[in-house]
């Protein structure tokens, strides 16, 4: 496939087919939204969707998480002409820190770390990730963020799962992603009919 090529009819989510299936095992990540990010428009669009339900809120900085949320994040922030805060993974701040451990999809406990010299009680953050799978990552991020006195805004990635996790984000928090309803179900599964006429 062209990658880099872009479709006629932009239609909503068009970019999702731009992400590639999963040939390595079930230990990887089983959708892989990077490839979306090498075509232009793709993550225009992605970024664009991400937005729009927060185009009425305030939003003083973007937070993104370790690793792939940095690339939709830092794009989120741009657009939105703020600046951009990077929740990592442990060990690699040297700085005063706060830190959170959390349980992911892999069923391995992880600690992730923020910064103390950013965030300030009233802030309004926006959190981004690229995906939620069991939401144990974001919700840890977002415990930092709230444990620090900032306002979660909200909560974006390319794909929330309805899993207890990823609902329970979006019933306690005002989320975007991209996947239209009618997909959901194949993001649950971790299959998108549109990746089988894919040559990779
Ligand atoms: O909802 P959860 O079950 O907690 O999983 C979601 C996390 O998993 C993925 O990242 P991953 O840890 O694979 O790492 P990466 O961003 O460094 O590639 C994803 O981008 C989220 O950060
Ligand atoms: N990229 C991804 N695709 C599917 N499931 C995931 N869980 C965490 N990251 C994922």
């Amino acid at each position: 496939m062209d990658v880099l090529a872009v479709p006629t009819e932009r239609n909503k989510g068009w970019y999702l087919a731009l992400m590639a299936p999963n040939t390595k095992g079930p230990t990887f990540a089983w959708l892989d939204p990077s490839r979306l990010y090498c075509n232009s428009l793709a993550l225009a669009d992605c970024v664009k969707d991400l937005l729009s339900p927060f185009c009425c809120d305030t939003i003083d900085l973007v937070a993104g998480i370790d690793a792939m949320g940095f690339i939709l994040g830092t794009s989120v922030a741009t657009i939105l002409g703020k600046g951009f805060l990077a929740i990592r993974k442990a060990g690699h701040l040297c700085v005063a820190t706060q830190s959170q451990n959390y349980t992911d999809y892999t069923g391995r406990e992880k600690t992730m770390e923020i910064r103390l010299d950013v965030l300030k009680p009233g802030m309004k953050v926006l959190l981004v990730d690229q995906w939620i799978e069991t939401g144990g990552t974001m919700k840890a991020a977002i415990q930092l963020v709230e444990r620090l006195g900032a306002t979660v805004v909200g909560v974006a990635a390319v794909a929330i799962e309805n899993t207890e996790g990823g609902k329970w984000i979006k019933e306690n928090y005002k989320f975007s992603h991209c996947i239209p309803n009618e997909l959901q179900s194949q993001i649950d599964q971790k299959h998108l009919d549109s990746l089988n006429s894919f040559i990779n």
